[in-house]
């Protein structure tokens, strides 16, 4: 049985379909990178994961059960921007997430089980490089340590699933390669199930093991959203060269699909800024 599935999944947002006829099977611990230009349903797709939206039409699957829209421990999400709470400490925030997994009525800990929410939120920060920074406040880490933190957070309640919305899109290139090993080195140790959304399609190559394309295959010039997105490519990606891929892809095949990829999610951009749409895809 696949641990994911989507079965014949439309979304629509009032009379605006957003996505059309997305059909897809995951198994446990893929990595999978989603891309696609903007507005075509990619962060709505996460949200239906999340369970925050729902689909109008068929079916999503976790575990062969239909995913609940109440928050559950299984999904650990990860914004763009720092969806740390600037108040707490970087120690307490990670322990906040263990909090608000165990102890729903009060989101606080207390005694041994806070004691050891403590240790187990040490252990994370010291694999996320952020062990001497557990007494400082979110205004004093910089943008990459605010997403380790975000992750760490995250992590804490092992999710079934890790779900990341853009998480580097904000971060230096530098910061970001960093963020690229760190990312690779928790699926590896944890083995979780990763889903996340970049619109870097060579970060889409480079850190999934399979890589979704959303893209609109009708386009109306006269009624820009008069049809959704869908998935056009699922792609399994080759793992051995993690570390060693540029934006090509690690092969003159995935080469190849990289050019293909890059020039379809461009002509949808395209169309859509001739239509008004605002967009926005990196190369
Ligand atoms: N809650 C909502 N109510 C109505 N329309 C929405 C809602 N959320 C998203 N939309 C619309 O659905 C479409 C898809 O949005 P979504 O954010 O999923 O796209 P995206 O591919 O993630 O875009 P981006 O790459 O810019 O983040 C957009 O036209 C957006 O305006």
């Amino acid at each position: 049985m696949s641990f994911i599935e989507f079965k014949k999944v439309s979304k629509t947002y009032g009379d605006q379909p957003v996505l059309d006829n997305i059909n897809l099977s995951v198994k446990k611990g893929e990595f999978v990178t989603m891309v696609g230009a903007s507005g075509c349903g990619k962060s709505t797709f996460l949200k239906m994961l999340s369970g925050q939206e729902s689909a109008s039409k068929g079916q999503c699957l976790l575990d062969g059960q239909p995913l609940t829209d109440e928050p559950s421990v299984d999904r650990g999400i990860v914004f763009q921007k720092y969806s740390v709470f600037p108040h707490l400490s970087v120690l307490d925030n990670v322990i906040l997430g263990l909090e608000f997994a165990q102890s729903k009525l009060l989101a606080r800990l207390f005694g041994k089980a806070r004691a050891q929410a403590r240790e187990k939120a040490m252990n994370l920060l010291q694999r996320v490089g952020l062990h001497s920074a557990a007494n400082k406040y979110p205004h004093e880490l910089s943008g990459g340590m605010q997403q380790r933190l975000a992750i760490a957070q995250a992590l804490i309640k092992e999710p079934k699933i890790l779900l990341l919305d853009e998480p580097f899109g904000a971060l230096d290139p530098g910061i970001r390669a960093d963020m690229h090993q760190l990312i690779l080195d928790l699926w590896q140790q944890t083995g979780t199930t990763i889903f996340m959304v970049t619109h870097d399609i060579g970060e889409g190559f480079y850190l999934g093991s399979r890589l979704l394309v959303f893209d609109k295959i009708r386009h109306d010039p006269m009624a820009p959203n008069a049809w959704g997105a869908t998935i056009t490519y699922d792609l399994k990606l080759n793992q051995a060269n993690h570390g060693q891929l540029a934006k090509s892809g690690d092969s003159a095949q995935e080469h190849s699909l990289y050019n293909d990829i890059q020039h379809s999610v461009h002509a949808t951009a395209r169309v859509q800024d001739e239509a008004g749409i605002s967009t926005g895809i990196g190369a």
